[in-house]
């Protein structure tokens, strides 16, 4: 990456990742043909995709972002021969583990060594408490087993943590279980699943943090159109914020009210951003976002927007290195177990680019000063690898990143989209 760069245009980023693998899943075990466009065609979501298809589901694409399912109905899924691997994605298995609970075959799910280091017993306890038989290897990582043919009951589930994909992975289970699964969750988190199972005609109350639906419906197809994925957005949201003379705007994003914490932390710093165009489509509120280049300032993040913005802390610790004076970051814990330790991998990144970054326990502390050239691991993390590159345009000298072959699980055209609109960067073999 060599340092400067503009950041200049309009650009639709791809498909968001968690309402692509949602609609897999839910468009494979409703009844009839469920079409999507939009899906992200990243890595993660083909997981999911795959999976489906290895147990038995019609999937046609995806073309251009189209895919069209052969939904099987609730109970037509079939054993697949051999185990599921879903590579880097932790949705894949945390979710797919809640709706295969309640199946009647065996099931076993490995991934890459990222994941494989990933902690499964989040989800294994609740589904334990269902009465799933559920095997994981040593400390409760994956490999996952799901034995068949168990009868699952209801739950009332107060989750432990703030995690959508615990509450959308027991609510998954909820549909093969007897009776009212409920889940009740510390923070607000995302809502796709509620949001899209409602879409496919499946009643889910939900009342403040309480979610809860009644086992043994059935779902019915439907169209479902992939907005932008905020969290991809993110990245250059933060680029145009932190380049002088910068003038983008996002088309087509997902504001989603869980999901849109970024824009509220770089408010909060000063950015000029301002969200227009705003409308419904399918269930989601979507929305064009202009971003313009502001001189940044340090805030303390409240804690209540740390699930709201969960995956765009790495980038958002790049706005704070640019930023003048100091970022507090807290309560954000749950970033040590993403694809990588995000608090850790981030600030030994910002510290080997002369940014003092100190990692707490939940969080960072970030001075913002002047970036420097440096050769930084992004530990095969798509998201570290990217906001990485975002730190470029403010550097004094180019910025190697390693360990990038992981950017295709989120974002495939990240380079493309990123050259297209100004930044210089190179890819190395
Ligand atoms: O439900 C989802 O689609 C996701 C939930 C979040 O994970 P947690 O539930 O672990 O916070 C997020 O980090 C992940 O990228 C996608
Ligand atoms: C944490 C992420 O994804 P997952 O948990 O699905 O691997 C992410 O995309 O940042």
């Amino acid at each position: 990456m060599q340092p400067g760069g503009q950041i200049r245009g309009k650009a639709r980023v791809p498909g968001d990742k968690s309402m692509s693998h949602r609609s897999i899943m839910l468009g494979s075990i409703a009844d009839g043909v469920t079409t999507v466009d939009g899906f992200l065609e990243g890595e993660d979501a083909l997981s999911t995709l795959n999976a489906f298809r290895a147990m038995g589901v019609e999937i046609e694409g995806p073309e251009n972002g189209r895919v069209v399912i052969h939904g099987v109905g609730r109970d037509g899924l079939k054993a697949p021969v051999g185990d599921i691997y879903v590579g880097n994605s932790g949705t894949s298995m945390r979710l797919l583990a809640g709706l295969l609970a309640g199946q009647q075959f065996d099931v076993t799910m490995t991934g890459d060594v990222s994941l494989s280091k990933r902690p499964m017993e989040r989800v294994a306890a609740p589904l334990r408490e269902m009465g799933a038989v559920v095997e994981t290897a040593e400390g409760g990582r994956p490999p996952l087993t799901l034995r068949g043919g168990q009868s699952l009951k209801a739950i009332d589930y107060v989750l432990p943590m703030a995690s959508a994909q615990v509450k959308s992975c027991v609510l998954l289970a909820g549909l093969y279980a007897e009776g009212e699964t409920r889940t009740t969750e510390p923070a607000p988190t995302r809502d796709h699943s509620e949001r899209m199972l409602r879409g496919f005609g499946y009643k889910v109350d939900v009342d403040g943090p309480v979610a809860k639906l009644q086992g043994g419906g059935r779902l019915s197809a439907v169209h479902i159109d992939v907005p932008a994925d905020i969290s991809s957005a993110a990245f250059f949201m933060v680029a145009a914020s932190i380049t002088p003379n910068a003038d983008l705007t996002l088309e087509h994003v997902g504001i989603n009210p869980t999901r849109v914490g970024v824009i509220n932390i770089l408010r909060a710093m000063g950015g000029d951003i301002t969200v227009f165009n705003e409308r419904e489509v399918g269930g989601e509120p979507v929305a064009d976002i202009r971003i313009c280049y502001a001189q940044l300032k340090g805030i303390n993040i409240p804690e209540d927007q740390v699930p709201l913005a969960i995956d765009e802390f790495p980038v958002l610790f790049v706005a704070a290195a640019c930023a003048e004076g100091q970022t507090v970051l807290t309560g954000a814990e749950e970033l040590r177990v993403k694809e990588s330790d995000r608090i850790q991998v981030m600030a030994d990144g910002l510290q080997a680019m002369g940014i003092s970054a100190e990692p707490t326990v939940d969080g960072v502390v970030i001075q913002g000063g002047q970036i420097t050239g440096a050769t930084v691991d992004s530990h095969h993390d798509h998201r570290i690898a990217m906001s990485f590159a975002v730190a470029s345009l403010r550097a004094t000298a180019p910025i190697k990143v390693t360990g990038c072959d992981n950017v295709a699980t989120s974002f495939p055209n990240f380079v493309a989209l990123a050259s297209g609109l100004g930044m210089n960067i190179e890819v190395q073999a």
